[in-house]
């Protein structure tokens, strides 16, 4: 850290995602400088590089966490490559932000959960950003102070105007519904034990890779909740992410989002956010600040690998629920110490 305690962050991947969080580092988070950024496509990572102060550019992750100035690594690069990139970080002992998925699929989560608790502290902080959405924390602290009595089902929809190039058909589970999965877990405080997939009768193969959807994906969990999640990734006409939890004594439901509602000519309505860079700007903006602020002071909060892990199982129970039609139950090994 600089004499003024600011945290110097290597950026890894500066697709999408990645470029954001270099401007909300750069721009917005009190406390943190971009000190180098890495991508595979060079040009990509040193357009971002030059327009930061002291910012190196890297093609490779490794070179871009050992370059001078750099406190802690954020992962911005595709899921099936944060494995490596995540036992690179403990090696150097930088703290982490990983974005979502931990990783894709459950047997590399669970080497990176084992590879922390063979470091014996957290380093990782997952990018659930869910959890620091305005709407999605009042809906929280509501379920815990149980006004509405005992939570019992949540409705979600979770809808894209389009996917990214190369989205499949398994990616709407690992990249998409994980992220109600991780919902799920925190807003009930429950495990999902089993997960099914349900397809309506498509018109036409339009789905990534020409599969029917939207889906519904419906998980069990240990504390008896049930879960309904429809997908729907190419939706066409807006980003809309919704979450109504049922219970004994009422209900209630985010995610409705009319910032504005308009009258005009014989109409009223409201607009839809087009992504999710727009529609959880705040969240994101929260969750990076929250991470610079517990570097600072040398400690890690927020998800956890556990919760990556953890939500990797159910994904991959998901992922075999759509290929078989079958009700899947998610498989978990014992909860380390470390996360209790
Ligand atoms: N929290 C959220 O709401 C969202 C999270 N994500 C997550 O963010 C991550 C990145 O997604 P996007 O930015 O949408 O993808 P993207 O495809 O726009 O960008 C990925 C970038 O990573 C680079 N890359 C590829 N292999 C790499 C490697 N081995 N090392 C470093 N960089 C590499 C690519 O060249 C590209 O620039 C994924 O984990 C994704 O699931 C994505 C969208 C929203
Ligand atoms: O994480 C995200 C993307 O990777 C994913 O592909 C989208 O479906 C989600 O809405 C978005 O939040």
């Amino acid at each position: 850290m600089t004499e003024h305690g600011t945290l110097g962050v290597a950026v890894i991947g500066t697709g999408r995602m990645g470029a954001d969080h270099v401007r909300r580092l750069h721009e917005i988070t009190n406390g943190a400088a971009v000190a180098a950024v890495a991508d595979p496509d060079a040009e990509r990572a040193k357009r971002l590089a030059d327009g930061i102060d002291g910012c190196t550019a890297h093609t490779d992750p490794d070179a871009a966490m050992a370059a001078p100035g750099v406190d802690a690594v954020l992962i911005a690069s595709p899921g099936p490559v944060h494995e490596a990139q995540l036992l690179r970080a403990f090696e150097l002992g930088l703290p982490v932000l990983c974005e979502k998925p931990l990783t894709p699929d459950a047997g590399s989560a669970l080497r990176v959960l084992e590879a922390e608790q063979r470091l014996g502290r957290r380093l990782v902080q997952v990018g659930f950003m869910r959890r620091y959405d305005a709407e999605f924390l009042r809906l929280k602290a509501l379920l815990d102070a149980r006004e509405l009595g005992h939570p019992m089902m949540l409705h979600c929809r979770h809808r894209n105007v389009s996917p990214s190039p190369g989205f499949t058909e398994q990616m709407m589970i690992s990249d998409s519904v994980v992220h109600e999965i991780d919902t799920t877990r925190w807003l009930l405080g429950q495990e999902i034990t089993a997960v099914r997939v349900l397809r309506p009768a498509a018109p036409d193969g339009s789905g990534p890779g020409g599969v029917g959807e939207p889906q519904l994906v419906l998980f069990e969990t240990d504390g008896g909740a049930v879960v309904d999640v429809e997908i729907f990734v190419n939706c066409g006409f807006g980003y809309q992410v919704r979450c109504e939890a049922v219970c004994s004594a009422g209900s209630a439901r985010v995610g409705d989002g009319h910032a504005m509602v308009t009258n005009a000519a014989g109409r009223w309505g409201g607009e839809i956010a087009q992504d999710f860079v727009v529609r959880f700007e705040d969240a994101y903006d929260r969750e990076v600040q929250r991470w610079v602020d517990a570097c600072r002071r040398g400690v890690v909060e927020g998800p956890s690998v556990w919760d990556g892990y953890a939500a990797a199982a159910a994904c991959e129970a998901g992922v075999r629920a759509q290929a078989t039609g079958e009700r899947v139950p998610v498989e978990l090994v014992e909860r380390p110490a470390l996360y209790r």
